[in-house]
């Protein structure tokens, strides 16, 4: 008979059967003890930790009831020094391995252990097969405290979008806010050492391949990013390739790579899109003080968003500029399109230094990271009106999104409107972000086909949530929804203080009254 990695359910309480040998009944019972055994014996085989902790736990009774209690006390206080310290220096590893852990099964037994099997059912997520029928089963559960991560293996001939089409009704059923649909996650954990992309996480993902028949339902258990997030510590130096901008869903810091990427943030008015800006600046802020950092920043609606940071910038053009003052649109269209074709020189410069010796720029006081911000794409392409300026303005940005990763320059375009008549290069943009949006096809464009039904439903997100969102990433087929630090305008006249690099001797500090006359 086939042999199917699930839950074998049978057909009714009692199975009637015309018996065809006769079997006494002590051998039946006996069957039954042995198969019960065999069963016990395979589930502390999978479970070790089970067998390790009751062996400690008998051995610990033995040492204290034979007068060594010192010993078990001693042991219990470096245990306690060994997780303390685990705690303190890798708080994200602590939770997921230790916490997360513990309370997710203490949520498997209470909330998934109970009705399962009948939502299975119900939600015909079971297969039939030679007259039995399986349920899937759950592998495992970790709860963050917001978010029950529960492992289900997936059982033959079912994919992941059997379980998304069913996504409402499995949260309803569970008590959840919602429920999202994930491939199982990568054996490497986010906090490991460089990532799934260093060459250590590289090496295991070739050694622990990803578990293709494996499936994470995330139920949302209770929401952490109704709750404004306030601006995180910026690392010193920052680490390009993991700026903690924002909050995830399970609670934990979402941390975005930006060197040898181009971020794209799509959001309807009022979406938020200002404070991811905002909250890149930030992060990127004490590699802006060292000269590690360089910011590009084109703002287009006069100015409106980013000029209280303009001493962070290396170069800052918003199109009425008071030297500009009485100038045409055409004037600060040309302006535009000269900072973009002086970034392309920048480009250029570094291509013909790296040529033969390396594909990839490490960002240095030399040559360092630069980045180019720039508010309201659509000003800058669809909505640009002298047609030679607009032919400008594309080629460089084209030439800047195709090649300029490498050498270190990054571009992070913000816009309302994502379809492609306003952003020609849309595709350009490896990493995307999709803030609130008024309609569900919007999703599509911006993140991956089929990220809305994986449950990245940016039109659904309320006006009372600015700063939500959700970012994929080249090669992750699922949406992680996350919100964006807010960063206040006095946090902002606070981060010029810090971070801004022409401060000399002691600080100048400056006042957001004084911000505002200057980019008035
Ligand atoms: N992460 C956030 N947390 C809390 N409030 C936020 C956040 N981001 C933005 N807001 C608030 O939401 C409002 C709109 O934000 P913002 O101006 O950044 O939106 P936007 O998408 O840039 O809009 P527009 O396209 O019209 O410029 C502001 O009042 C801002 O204070």
């Amino acid at each position: 008979m086939a042999k199917v990695k699930g839950k074998e359910v049978g057909t009714g309480p009692v199975n009637f059967r015309s018996p065809t040998v006769a079997i006494r009944l002590r051998w039946v019972v006996l069957w039954f003890c042995l198969r019960a055994l065999g069963r016990g014996l395979g589930y502390l085989a999978r479970h070790p930790g089970i067998v390790a902790t009751t062996a400690v736990g008998v051995q610990c009774y033995r040492l204290w009831t034979t007068g060594s209690a010192w010993i078990v006390i001693a042991s219990v206080a470096a245990l306690g020094l060994v997780l303390g310290g685990w705690r303190w220096l890798w708080p994200d590893s602590f939770a997921q391995r230790v916490v997360w852990r513990i309370r997710g099964s203490r949520r498997r037994f209470m909330e998934y252990r109970t009705r399962w099997d009948t939502t299975m059912r119900a939600l015909k997520l079971t297969v039939r097969m030679d007259d039995r029928t399986y349920v899937p089963r759950i592998i495992k559960v970790r709860s963050s405290g917001t978010v029950d991560q529960v492992t289900v293996r997936l059982l033959p001939g079912q994919i992941l979008t059997d379980y998304a089409e069913q996504s409402e009704r499995l949260a309803r059923t569970f008590g959840a806010e919602d429920c999202r649909v994930r491939s199982a996650a990568s054996l490497i954990p986010s906090w490991w050492p460089g990532g799934t992309e260093g060459w250590m996480g590289r090496y295991i993902s070739w050694v622990l391949p990803r578990r293709t028949d494996r499936l994470v339902l995330w139920f949302l258990t209770n929401d952490p990013l109704r709750a404004i997030v306030a601006p995180i510590p910026a690392a010193d130096p920052p680490n390009l390739q993991a700026l903690d901008v924002a909050r995830r869903e399970d609670g934990l810091i979402f941390r975005l790579r930006l060197l040898y990427t181009h971020l794209l943030v799509a959001g309807a008015t009022g979406a938020g899109k200002g404070s991811v800006l905002w909250s890149i600046i930030a992060a990127l802020g004490p590699g802006i003080r060292s000269g590690l950092v360089q910011l590009w920043v084109l703002d287009p609606k006069g100015g409106m968003e980013l000029a209280l940071g303009r001493r962070l910038f290396h170069r800052f053009c918003y199109g009425s500029d008071p030297a500009m003052d009485g100038a045409t649109d055409a004037e600060y269209e040309e302006a535009f399109a000269t900072l973009l074709e002086d970034l392309v020189v920048i480009m250029r410069r570094r291509q013909g230094k790296l040529r033969g010796l390396s594909r990839l720029l490490k960002p240095s006081l030399d040559e360092p990271f630069i980045v180019l911000i720039a508010d309201e794409l659509a000003s800058l392409t669809a909505y640009v009106t002298d047609p030679a300026m607009k032919k400008r303005i594309a080629k460089a940005f084209s030439l800047l999104l195709s090649q300029g990763r490498a050498v270190g320059i990054s571009v992070v375009g913000a816009l309302q409107d994502p379809r492609k008549e306003v952003l020609p290069f849309r595709d350009l943009f490896p990493t995307r972000l999709a803030l609130r949006m008024s309609e569900g096809e919007q999703v599509k464009l911006v993140l991956t086909d089929g990220a809305r039904e994986r449950g990245a439903r940016c039109d659904k997100i309320p006006e009372s949530l600015p700063g939500v969102g959700y970012v994929t990433v080249d090669g992750e087929t699922e949406p992680i929804r996350v919100r964006l630090s807010h960063i206040t305008d006095e946090a902002i006249a606070d981060l010029v203080n810090a971070y801004a690099p022409d401060l000399t001797g002691p600080t100048d500090p400056i006042s957001v009254s004084t911000l505002e006359g200057a980019a008035a």
